[in-house]
């Protein structure tokens, strides 16, 4: 049975995820994000495109491309489509004041970071536990590698001052993203991190795809609260 925590923490989703799937419009092409509460958004968009809405979209993960075909959402690809109207995501950290987001503890931020970059906006739709004042305070950063020489890469990311684990599965392989990548957490300095240095420190990597800092990307964070929304 489901805690009234977790209650609570579902219906917050699902309002962003309604308000956020109501900002799209006719015509628009538009990004659909990864994880528990893009799958909402999808859902929602689902439901609007059965009542006539229509649009093309890219998926940003294997999982929410099964889905959105489930619900008939028109589905294209980079090689029909160069520009997103809108993208709509999830995020697992989003910093008051400046909107920098972690993402990727659903394995996707590779695709999102992707289509994110592709799109004139990118909404990020979140339940109230998301806010931060420090990014990585509660979540680590996924940091996306090449498998091969994963090791050493993990010693460079140690090297460099984060602490890291490589992703594991329950059956204790490692876990592997729809580009077939590892991924390694990283613990973020909780005092004196600059995001942008980090994040330009990580990048530079050798071994690194890339990683979960999404910075000055976001154009509005759309909150569910119990007594409506909020828009950032
Ligand atoms: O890789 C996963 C994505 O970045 C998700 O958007 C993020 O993990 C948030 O997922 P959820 O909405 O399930 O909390």
């Amino acid at each position: 049975m489901s805690s009234p925590e977790s209650n609570a923490t579902d219906a917050a989703k699902r309002r962003a995820a309604v308000w956020a799937a109501a900002q799209i419009e006719d015509g628009m092409a538009v990004g659909l994000g990864s994880g528990s509460t893009s799958a909402l958004v999808i859902e929602e968009v689902g439901r609007r495109v059965a009542e006539g809405l229509r649009i093309k979209a890219i998926a940003t993960s294997e999982a929410s491309q099964k889905l959105a075909l489930e619900l008939k959402i028109p589905m294209s690809d980079f090689a029909h489509l160069t520009h997103l109207d809108l993208t709509i995501d999830g995020a697992d950290e989003v910093q008051e004041g400046t909107l920098y987001l972690i993402k990727g503890h659903g394995g996707a931020l590779l695709r999102e970071k992707i289509v994110a970059m592709a799109s004139g906006r990118l909404l990020i739709a979140v339940d109230p536990r998301k806010l931060v004042k420090t990014l990585g305070s509660v979540f680590t950063l996924p940091v996306e590698v090449v498998p091969f020489g994963f090791e050493t890469t993990v010693k460079r990311l140690r090297d460099l001052g984060f602490e890291s684990e490589l992703r594991m599965t329950d059956d204790g392989k490692p876990y592997v993203t729809d580009g077939q990548h590892y991924i390694v957490h990283c613990k973020l300095p909780q005092v004196g991190f600059d995001a942008v240095a980090g994040g330009e420190e990580l990048k530079g990597t050798v071994g690194v795809v890339e990683h979960g800092l999404f910075l000055g990307m976001t154009s509005k964070v759309v909150i569910g609260r119990p007594e409506g929304i909020e828009v950032l």
